[in-house]
This record gives C-alpha cells, structure tokens and sequence, in this order.
C-alpha cells in the first residue's frame, strides 16, 4: 500500500510565465518564493513551494505526494512497476527543480501525471501572501479521470486514500482528516481539473469574489456551498484555462473506522445547495 501523506504541490507547465506570475500574485495571492529563469515557485504555506509554474506546454500538469521516507519511495516504485506503470527516479536535476531529497514519476490509471516526493523543502520565513487574500494553504485537486470506478479503485487499492463521499461515480477521497484531498473528475483527457486553496473566513470568499469580478477574472462557479465537505467555495480561471477554487470550512472526518461514504446524485444541487449553477 503506497502510504500518502499529503499533497506536496502542483507544477504546470505555461507557454506565458509572466501572466502566470501575474494572476498568481495579484489575483490567486500567493507568494512568490523564488522566481529561477524558467520556473516560478508559489507559496501558500509554510513550504517553500506549493505551485510550479515552469516555461513549456500546458499540458504538462503534475501533481506531487508526498511520502514518509526514501524506504517507502522504493516500496511504492516496486508496487507501480508490478502493476505495470512504468516509473521515473527523479535525477538530482530535477530533484533540486522540485525541492525535494528524491522523487519517482508515474502515470495513473487515466494518464494522469504523478509525483511521490520525500521530504520537500521547507522555508524558514511565514507565508505572507501578495494580496490579502487569506490563503491558509493549498488543500485538494480535482484530477480528471476516464474511468471513476477504475481510478478509485487505484487510489484506495494501490494507494492509501478513503472515499469520504460520492457524487454519482465520482469519488472525494482523503488521504488524511480533510474531507477530500483528490477529487475524480470525469473528463476527455487527463490532467488537473481544478487547484484548491482554503481560505480564512466566509468574507475572504466574497471579498474574493469582488476582488476577482473587477478585475474580469472568469468566475465559473460560486459563491455557492459544497454539501458534500460543507465547504463555502468560488470557483475562477486562470492561465492557460486552469480552474482555481476558493474554500472555507471543509470538514473533516472524525472517525476513521466508523465513517461510511455518502451517495449524493450527480446532478447541480449535488454540487451546490445555494442553487449556484457551475458555467464551464
Ligand atoms: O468540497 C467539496 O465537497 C467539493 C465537492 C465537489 C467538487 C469540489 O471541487 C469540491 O471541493
Ligand atoms: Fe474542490
């Protein structure tokens, strides 16, 4: 069983550095914490680096795990090779790239890009975002899947995450006491549905709202409420069409030996129980 710990970071590749810098700092709010030729690290927490943005094709979308140690690296390595991902080592090159001590690469089940990390570098310095935004930190990703039931079974069967509810056939799994960590998204083509970041009060989320709307970012979904986490959310777009999301107040799951997945209906209100109609 390949143990993740938690989420380590998202890196996207970007045909345009300077508009990704651009809405991530004065429309996201996160921190530059470096910014090296062809990459640019984002901060939303006390890690050096949360979000990626390198020069190159946006269809480049990786998501980063992170596990306990480098015996656990080569354990997960052996189970995916078994199972018939083909798996990367991360050369030191691309180990300093990614901040972390070691890292191997694979794809999931929906071709989706993977990272397990080891020990991803902290900063010594508080997050201070670029706009008061009130990001506390980077929370979940939507990965889009060409077979929710096959993909859930990878991520709970290989991997060590729980469904904490469905809607339809799609799985919120946690990997932890947070509500959902990965979220399965049915779609064409893999790659990242969407980017989570909590936010401090229900007012960031509306402050957030107008902030965005002035200045013409995309607002797709929301303001509205998951009743699934119970979360407050607004959903905008970014560069290169990249969904980002906003939330407050996702729940987490006390009891892990007791918690039993609940069943929504894939239908809108499913989504949002304010009545806010998702647009994209
Ligand atoms: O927070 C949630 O419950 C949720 C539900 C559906 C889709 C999402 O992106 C979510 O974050
Ligand atoms: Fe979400």
């Amino acid at each position: 069983m390949i143990e993740l710990k938690d989420l380590s970071y998202v890196r996207f590749g970007t045909s345009n550095l300077e508009d990704a810098e651009s809405f991530a700092t004065k429309c996201l709010g996160l921190q530059v914490g470096e910014q090296s030729g062809k990459a640019l690290y984002l901060r939303s927490d006390d890690r050096a680096h949360t979000l990626c943005y390198f020069e190159g094709d946006p269809a480049e979308q990786t998501v980063g795990f992170e596990v306990d140690d480098e015996a656990q690296l080569d354990a997960a390595a052996a189970t995916l090779d078994q199972l018939g991902h083909p798996v990367h080592a991360g050369t030191a090159g691309e180990c300093a790239s990614r901040k972390v001590k070691a890292f191997i690469g694979f794809k999931d089940p929906s071709g989706n890009h993977i990272e397990l990390v080891v020990r991803p570098e902290r900063s010594g310095k508080r997050y201070f975002g670029s706009r008061d935004a009130g990001i506390t930190g980077f929370s979940h990703v939507g990965l889009f899947t060409s077979d929710p039931a096959r993909d859930e079974r990878f991520w709970t069967q290989v991997c060590n995450a729980r469904v904490s509810d469905r809607i339809g056939d799609v799985a919120l799994m946690r990997v932890n006491a947070i509500h959902h960590t990965i979220a399965l998204a049915p779609g064409p083509k893999a790659g990242v549905h969407h980017v989570n970041h909590q936010v401090e009060s229900n007012d960031d989320v509306l402050r957030s709202y107008y902030h965005l709307s002035e200045k013409r970012v995309p607002i797709v979904f929301g303001p509205g409420r998951h009743p699934t986490s119970g979360a407050r959310f607004l959903y905008f777009r970014g560069p290169d069409g990249m969904v980002f999301e906003y939330s407050i107040g996702v729940d987490e799951i006390e009891d892990e030996d007791t918690h039993r997945p609940r069943q929504f209906g894939f239908e809108p209100s499913s989504l949002c129980m304010w009545g806010s109609k998702r647009n994209w």
